[in-house]
């Protein structure tokens, strides 16, 4: 263990305007926010936006997952005769179809809001510098300044977009996916530079609004850490869809015109479109922190380096969320910042964050934990695999949800689950039963599914079915 630990001294700390502040607002944030005031410490949480949520929820999970709802709820209007009318989306420009997005985002700013108010955290309007390891300077939102003393503080200031400077984002056909969301005009194509997640999510929503889309991948394959055979199901469907993929591509430059950008890359291809969606990484928000005033330093990607309980090298100072790198999702940095928290409060038996499950939001979804059949292969696990496919199941032919599998990798001599993959819409939610049963001691092995009954019809039953259909394999 490699706890530095912050011996608090009672008579000092009254010395302190706050015994806690936290830097962001974010998922992060606002978990390490309420872990601490619960504790009946006296905390506050700096931000710049006037409203809470961070960029989570207002430019990252929740504006691209509403977005992604409304895509998906078009793309099943168009297919069902009764609910098709004839609209045509491809007149429909971008921040129009996020009508529905922006009602989310209000209700989630409202419900955490609250939170804020019932924990009697102070929010501060303004952004945060550190003057030295126990002071904070605040550029305040209404133009005043201000300095706020502090026994720990919590670094969960979020990233943004990686903008490399070989592109003019002031451009209005040059996006990243902050900017996308302000999108006012229609276009038929769009390049898609950078093919991780936020990329793979969009090209599902541009093709479900109708755009042809050149998606370039700096990579030999989609999301190369996922099981292969689901990274190649994405592929195909894409392909199936109009996306034109194009891997192991680099950029050389972009020429932008009042009507076009064109785009050429380094093999000597060149591709002419509409706009482009730069989604190619994202950088933590350190600059702004004047870390040199503590002795910190971030990395070339602005993050933090931290030990197993989120402290920073600075003892009283703790990092979570995206500033801290892996994973970098929304899920794993509220569970960073409560357990950074437990620690700033004195409690050691937190469990840092260690196993997240991956929930990609393309169309279908794609979920899985544990290992895949690559890394298992690499490692010479003796394993087996139990498939289940949507289109066998009811419940699938009822929903109208043909396309989807569901694996589960297991030992072939102990049963034990190993690594669980989902394709197919529902899949984020899926993989929660599968990540119980592997979490769950004693009783994590393929026999749970075999001798549980399932509600039916279910999409859970796919359970059973890939276990049985495993099972059947091993001799
Ligand atoms: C398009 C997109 C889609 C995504 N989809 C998903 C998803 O489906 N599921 C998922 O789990 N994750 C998703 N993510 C990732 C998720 O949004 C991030 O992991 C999450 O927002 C990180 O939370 P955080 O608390 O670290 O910081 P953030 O949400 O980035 O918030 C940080 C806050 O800190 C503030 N701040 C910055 N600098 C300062 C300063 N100097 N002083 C004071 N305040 C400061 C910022 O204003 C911001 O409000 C997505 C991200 C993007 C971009
Ligand atoms: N459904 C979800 O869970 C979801 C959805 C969207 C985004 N996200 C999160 O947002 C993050 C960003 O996604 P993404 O698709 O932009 O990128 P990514 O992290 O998947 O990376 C895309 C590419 O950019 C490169 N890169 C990353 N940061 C860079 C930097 N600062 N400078 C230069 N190159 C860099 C990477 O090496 C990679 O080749 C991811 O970590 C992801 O976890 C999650």
């Amino acid at each position: 263990m490699n706890l530095k630990r912050y011996k608090r001294q009672d008579s000092v700390s009254h010395a302190y305007d706050y015994d806690a502040i936290v830097i962001g607002a974010g998922p992060a944030g606002e978990a390490a926010a309420m872990k601490i005031a619960k504790s009946g410490q006296k905390v506050a949480v700096i931000d710049p936006r006037k409203q809470v949520g961070g960029n989570c929820t207002h430019v990252g999970t929740i504006p691209s997952k509403a977005l992604r709802q409304s895509v998906f709820n078009i793309i099943g209007n168009r297919r069902d005769p009764i609910l098709n009318q004839g609209i045509d989306y491809h007149q429909i420009p971008l921040n129009k179809v996020l009508t529905k997005a922006r009602e989310v985002v209000r209700n989630q700013v409202e419900t955490h809001t609250r939170f804020y108010e019932r924990n009697q955290i102070d929010l501060i309007n303004g952004w945060a510098s550190f003057k030295d390891t126990h002071t904070i300077h605040v550029d305040m939102s209404d133009g005043t300044e201000q300095d706020i003393t502090f026994e720990q503080a919590i670094i969960t200031v979020g990233s943004r977009p990686y903008r490399p400077d070989l592109l003019d984002f002031s451009h209005p056909r040059v996006f990243d996916s902050d900017k996308i969301l302000q999108m006012d005009y229609v276009v038929q194509r769009i390049i898609i530079y950078g093919a991780g997640v936020i990329g793979c999510e969009y090209a599902s929503i541009f093709t479900g609004l109708g755009y042809k889309v050149d998606l370039i991948n700096t990579q030999e394959q989609l999301l190369s850490y996922l099981d292969d055979e689901i990274s190649d199901a994405l592929s195909h469907d894409f392909r199936q869809f109009g996306v034109l993929i194009r891997n192991k591509e680099e950029i050389e430059r972009l020429e932008t015109y009042d009507d076009c950008v064109i785009l050429y890359l380094k093999s000597g291809k060149r591709i002419k479109s509409d706009a482009i969606l730069w989604s190619n990484g994202r950088s933590g928000n350190t600059d702004s922190l004047n870390l040199a005033a503590i002795g910190l330093t971030a990395n070339s990607r602005g993050q933090l380096k931290v030990n197993e309980h989120y402290q920073t090298d600075i003892p009283n100072i703790y990092a979570a969320g995206d500033v801290i790198g892996w994973p970098s999702l929304a899920s794993a940095a509220y569970d960073q910042g409560r357990c950074a928290a437990a620690y700033m409060v004195g409690d050691e038996n937190a469990q840092p964050v260690r196993s997240v499950p991956t929930g990609i939001y393309t169309i279908p979804e794609i979920s899985s934990i544990g290992k895949n059949e690559q890394e298992l292969t690499a490692e010479k696990v003796p394993y087996e695999v139990g498939q289940a496919f949507f289109k066998h199941l009811a419940r699938a032919q009822i929903i109208g949800e043909r396309s989807g599998v569901l694996k589960i990798l297991f030992h072939r001599e102990t049963l034990e689950v190993l690594g669980i993959h989902c394709y197919g819409n529902h899949a984020s939610e899926i993989i929660h039963i599968g990540q119980a049963v592997m979490e769950s001691k004693g009783s994590n092995t393929l026999e749970y599914f075999v001798n549980t009954t399932f509600n039916y019809p279910t999409m859970a039953e796919a359970y059973r079915v890939a276990a049985l259909n495993g099972l059947n394999r091993v001799f």
